[in-house]
């Protein structure tokens, strides 16, 4: 630890750089030290906590009139910031100027280059000019020249990113990622995100704060949180990836109004969610799924996943075991399958809480980054008063799953069938449905959807609303941490410049 201010220390492994520093007259008076000789300082920048999980870059400049004590400081603490071999050297970036507000550009240029320039931290800069342009550029460039990938947008500039990565490490392992079976290879290049989205829901539940320096500064100091990403297939084709949410119903019909207002900005959500809502279309549809350990907790827990979470730390030890003793081998085929048929308004499948800052605990406060599993919620046809009361609870202190008409399980797969397409294949089309076209033939004014409603995977929709998933166990790895708890130092952190002697 090396000591920054009398009741406040920082940790080698959160000073983001040190320099020497012109001691400037004006800087301070300081008596009699400046007359008796010539000056001799350097900074030290580090991180310092905020409130709210926010990260700030503050620095502290130490002074002496001893160069050669001087010259000694500043040598052994960049030796001892050498030794954090986690920290990137060299960045590969893709901004996507169009994401959020359209600040990409702008956020980059002013609030993390100079940061990343700081730490000394070289950079080959994409500003991307289409959709798929840094997940096509991921399979063409030499990836393994750099020590990250970040990518500067939302979730789905980063769902780009991931895909790039992702796909890239099996075609280079020679994996087939049309095989729903198939042991993907780790992707060991960690992804930093700068928040410039409109939801930045990764972002936010991986780091506790959608902030463009927060999420610099973990980056700088090379942060690693292991991340769960389920596969999505169709027919024994690969779909997506999803790390975030996979929303059919309420989310999926959310996403396909507001693609078309795009030129609304983050706002399109608003619009769009409200019409949903005031819409109240509800699917049929059959889902099998296979529960996850038990001993992997449960999404009723009060307790949520944190910075070096118990649950996910015994996942990674499972997960290192299983890959050294059998390599190839899937759990799945041993374990029950569970099936519901139902009418839903909703099914929202999650590896993570989903929190964001519309609601901060997320759609499932409890579930974890990195335990191999996904939290499948079931919201089955209620009244709009009834929808509105669960929608809320996302935004208080509630219990959202507290509700006769929603069921939350743990899973590790899960199959899902709308009743369209298993009245197509079994050849059922009556003539009803076809004259009827989109309305329930049997109740037309009860909003039941006979068409399909769409998939919402992380903000991409999907083509096929039969599908199936299977959550991979840390396939990827981001720069971040976590939610750490509420620092109860903050306070004695609170300075941003000061100036010690030696
Ligand atoms: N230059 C570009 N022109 C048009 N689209 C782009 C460009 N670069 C990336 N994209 C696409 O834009 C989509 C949306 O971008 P992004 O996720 O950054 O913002 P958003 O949709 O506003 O935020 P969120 O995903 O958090 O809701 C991504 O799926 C990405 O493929
Ligand atoms: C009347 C009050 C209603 C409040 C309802 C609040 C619920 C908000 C929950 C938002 C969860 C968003 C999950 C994240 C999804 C992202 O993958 C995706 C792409 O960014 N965003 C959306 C909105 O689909
Ligand atoms: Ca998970």
């Amino acid at each position: 630890m090396f000591p920054i201010l009398e009741n406040c220390s920082v940790p080698i492994s959160e000073i983001i750089a040190v320099e020497e520093t012109e001691f400037n007259k004006k800087q301070r008076n300081i008596g009699r030290w400046q007359k008796m000789a010539k000056l001799h300082a350097f900074t030290v920048f580090y991180v310092k906590k905020a409130r709210n999980h926010r990260w700030r870059c503050s620095d502290v400049t130490f002074w002496c009139v001893d160069e050669h004590l001087c010259n000694q400081w500043i040598q052994a603490l960049k030796e001892l910031l050498e030794m954090q071999r986690s920290r990137p050297k060299h960045l590969l970036v893709y901004i996507n100027p169009y994401g959020g507000k359209r600040q990409g550009k702008r956020i980059y240029e002013q609030k993390v280059a100079p940061l990343f320039s700081l730490a000394s931290i070289s950079t080959d800069v994409v500003i991307t000019e289409h959709a798929n342009h840094a997940k096509d550029n991921l399979f063409e460039v030499n990836i393994y020249k750099y020590d990250g990938v970040v990518c500067v947008g939302g979730d789905g500039m980063f769902s780009e990113v991931m895909h790039g990565l992702i796909g890239r490490m099996q075609k280079d392992s020679g994996i087939d990622q049309n095989n729903p079976k198939a042991s993907l290879v780790q992707c060991n290049i960690r992804i930093g995100i700068i928040p410039a989205g409109s939801t930045d829901c990764i972002c936010y539940s991986t780091v506790g704060i959608s902030d463009p320096v927060t999420s610099a500064l973990h980056i700088i100091v090379g942060d690693c949180q292991p991340l769960d990403v389920s596969s999505v297939h169709h027919n024994n084709t690969f779909l997506k990836y999803s790390v975030s949410l996979l929303g059919y119903g309420f989310y999926g019909d959310i996403l396909k109004d507001s693609e078309k207002k795009r030129w609304m900005g983050p706002m399109r959500y608003d619009y769009s969610g409200f019409k949903t809502f005031l819409s109240h279309h509800y699917y049929e549809g059959t889902i099998a799924y296979q529960p996850a350990k038990q001993t992997h907790g449960s999404p009723r827990d009060k307790e949520s996943c944190r910075t070096g979470c118990c649950i996910c730390k015994k996942s990674e030890k499972e997960l290192a075991e299983k890959n050294q003793e059998h390599g190839l081998k899937h759990e799945e085929g041993e374990e029950e399958w569970k099936v519901i048929k139902g009418k839903f308004l909703a099914i929202n499948a999650v590896n993570m809480s989903c929190a964001c800052p519309r609601s901060p605990k997320g759609l499932s406060p409890a579930a974890h980054l990195a335990d191999g599993s996904a939290d499948l919620i079931l919201v089955r046809k209620c009244s709009r008063f009834d929808f509105l009361r669960y929608l809320v609870r996302h935004t208080n202190q509630d219990d959202q799953f507290d509700f006769p008409f929603v069921d939350v399980y743990r899973v590790k797969c899960f199959q899902f069938t709308s009743k369209l397409s298993e009245d197509n294949e079994s050849n059922v089309m009556d003539i009803g449905k076809k004259r009827f076209g989109q309305f329930c033939r049997d109740h037309p004014a009860c909003c039941c959807n006979i068409v399909n409603s769409t998939w919402n995977c992380d903000g991409e929709t999907l083509d096929s609303s039969a599908i199936e998933v299977r959550v991979h166990c840390q396939l990827m790895k981001l720069f971040a941490r976590g939610i750490e708890e509420n620092c109860k130092d903050e306070a004695a952190c609170s300075q941003s410049s000061t100036e010690q002697l030696l």
